[in-house]
């Protein structure tokens, strides 16, 4: 198995915090993964470490078969897809959508003056249409709703051919009807055998997409469990990561959780 992440006793420090503490994980090429935690638990702060944005202060970090510190990060990120909370601020204003995605081919926001092959206009109208954005391809980005934006920045993501595709809380703040939709895509995508690696963090198991391989469930910097899905996401983990007593209901493929 080629490990597309390899953490082996990673710890993060800032000051006397231990962001992360003791972290051992493997992510192989077809695993599925899910990352939950509490707030404050390092979700975003372990995405942050799989993207080169910060390294750890002790332990090894493998990424796609490269130790972060040792690799040129800008050889690296353009190979791993990222769906963020925070990108939508950096899209200029009046970016079409077609634009901002075919534009993921030069790791750029906003046209200038590239030059894209037809290829990259069809690979992009091809990812448009598979997450239900193409009759949209035309609209600025600013003018779309917040489940439509979210499908964009997905397919933007998956536009360079990624080998590892992080996911930071996707559907955070979208309504009932664009979460579902946005779960029942990414459950086409992670049944795909030819999708990437994926890893997906948030805070809700009503989140987690059908056909999820894996969980790692974090609580104040530290691993709780992680291992396959069915022996992870079971109550009594899901209430040691939670701090308090919660039912569990798996049914099609799909979860839900309260407090007991
Ligand atoms: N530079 C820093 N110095 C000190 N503490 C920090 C720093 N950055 C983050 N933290 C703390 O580290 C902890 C983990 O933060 P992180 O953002 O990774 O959590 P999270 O699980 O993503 O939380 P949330 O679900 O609320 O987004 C938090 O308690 C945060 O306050």
């Amino acid at each position: 198995m080629v490990a597309v992440v390899d953490l082996v006793d990673v710890s993060v420090r800032r000051g006397s915090t231990m962001l992360l503490d003791g972290i051992n994980w493997q992510v192989g090429e077809s695993d599925r993964w899910v990352v939950l935690g509490a707030n404050g638990a390092g979700k975003t702060t372990l995405l942050r470490l799989l993207t080169g944005d910060l390294y750890p202060t002790t332990g090894m970090a493998g990424v796609l078969d490269e130790v972060l510190g040792a690799v040129n990060i800008f050889d690296l990120r353009p190979r791993i897809g990222l769906v963020s909370q925070t990108f939508q601020e950096r899209v200029p204003r009046g970016e079409t959508v077609h634009d901002l995605v075919v534009s993921a081919a030069y790791a750029v926001v906003g046209r200038w003056r590239e030059e894209y092959e037809g290829f990259d206009h069809e690979r992009a109208d091809a990812l448009l249409e598979r997450f239900g954005m193409l009759e949209l391809r035309d609209r600025t980005f600013g003018t779309l709703s917040s489940g439509e934006r979210k499908r964009v920045e997905i397919a933007r993501a998956l536009m360079v051919d990624p080998e590892l595709l992080l996911l930071d809380e996707p559907a955070s703040g979208l309504d009932l009807g664009g979460r579902e939709n946005l779960v029942r895509l990414l459950g086409h995508l992670a049944a795909d055998a030819a999708a990437p690696a994926s890893v997906m963090v948030t805070h809700h198991v009503e989140e987690i997409p059908p056909g999820i391989t894996h969980a790692l469930l974090l609580k104040k910097g530290r691993i709780v469990a992680s291992g396959p899905a069915r022996e992870v996401l079971t109550e009594p983990l899901m209430s040691e990561t939670f701090d308090m007593p919660l039912r569990l209901v798996m049914s099609q493929g799909r979860f839900t959780a309260r407090a007991r």
